[in-house]
């Protein structure tokens, strides 16, 4: 049996987690923070972790993607999406008003992870100006949180289910700001994920260009486009190790042993680029895992 490493059971890693495994019998193994549920797999406790790595409205999640290029090295085996529906979760009965009604004006301060927090911004503003925001490191543990210090005026944004495991109460469903709100996860781990097929495959690979070579992010891009290589994604990140020095993460639409794609990386290193593969793996709609 695999086990799964991820954030709190009730956090919307563990949701998600659960559409892709399906009823395939696994282990989970649950962490607060996402360092540890790197870890877990690193030092091979774990088969994988379950990493949300982007979503529609906050984009990229930074700290994620930089973990899985600075901090371990676990190659992608899966991605999938997820569509997260947040909701306003506390005590009813702290938040009544004098008619009996809920008064969000009550709320002292909403605590939440800073992904969720980042979708309900609008609703926040609208509906409880006065409250403070905090971030936590999963939308799990802010639920826990308002379980564990009632009286204190605080709420968390998080998933039904997290209410339901901390008996607290859904004060406002389906909080997001925009329909259409997906994240997507990334399974890593040294194992090749093979529960599910997909026609779609994907390579991630990141790139460092030389330093002194003018037009070089040029050249690499042209090396993709006369082969006529989509890439889905580009986005560029520091390198950490001097400032201005940045390095780009792709994602190409094509397996890793189609023909073009390994010719198009040697012309690559060919301009002086490093080149890292990150993964090559099956990517998953929502619906496909219905
Ligand atoms: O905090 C969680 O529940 C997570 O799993 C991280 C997260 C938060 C919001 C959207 C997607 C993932």
């Amino acid at each position: 049996m695999k086990t799964i490493a991820l954030l709190p059971a009730g956090s919307v890693s563990d949701e998600a987690a659960k559409q892709l495994f399906g009823s395939e019998q696994v282990n989970w193994r649950h962490h607060r923070l996402i360092a540890d549920v790197f870890q877990s797999t690193a030092t091979g406790v774990s088969h994988y972790s379950v990493i949300p790595i982007e979503n529609t409205i906050e984009g990229s999640v930074s700290l994620h993607m930089d973990w899985l290029v600075h901090e371990v090295d676990l190659p992608m085996q899966a991605e999938w999406v997820y569509p997260s529906i947040q909701n306003l979760i506390g005590r009813r009965p702290e938040l009544l008003n004098g008619s009996g009604e809920l008064d969000l004006t009550r709320i002292r301060k909403v605590i939440s992870h800073p992904v969720a927090m980042a979708q309900c911004l609008q609703f926040l503003r609208r509906f409880m100006p006065q409250a403070e925001t905090e971030h936590v490191s999963s939308t799990a543990e802010a639920v826990k949180i308002v379980k564990e210090n009632p009286g204190e005026g605080i709420v968390a944004i998080g998933t039904r289910i997290a209410a339901q495991i901390n008996g607290l109460d859904l004060l406002e469903e389906k909080i997001t700001d925009h329909d259409n709100n997906y994240t997507r996860f990334v399974l890593v781990g040294h194992e090749p994920y093979k529960a599910r097929q997909s026609e779609r495959i994907k390579t991630s690979i990141l790139i460092t260009l030389p330093e002194d070579y003018p037009g070089a992010l040029h050249q690499v891009l042209s090396a993709f486009a006369w082969r006529k290589i989509n890439l889905s994604r580009i986005e560029s990140r520091p390198t950490k190790k001097k400032l201005g020095n940045y390095y780009f993460y792709m994602e190409i639409e094509m397996s890793l042993d189609t023909v073009l794609l390994p010719s198009a990386l040697q012309e690559v290193e060919a301009i002086g680029c490093q080149v890292r593969i990150l993964g090559c793996y099956p990517s998953f709609s929502y619906e496909q895992l219905l």
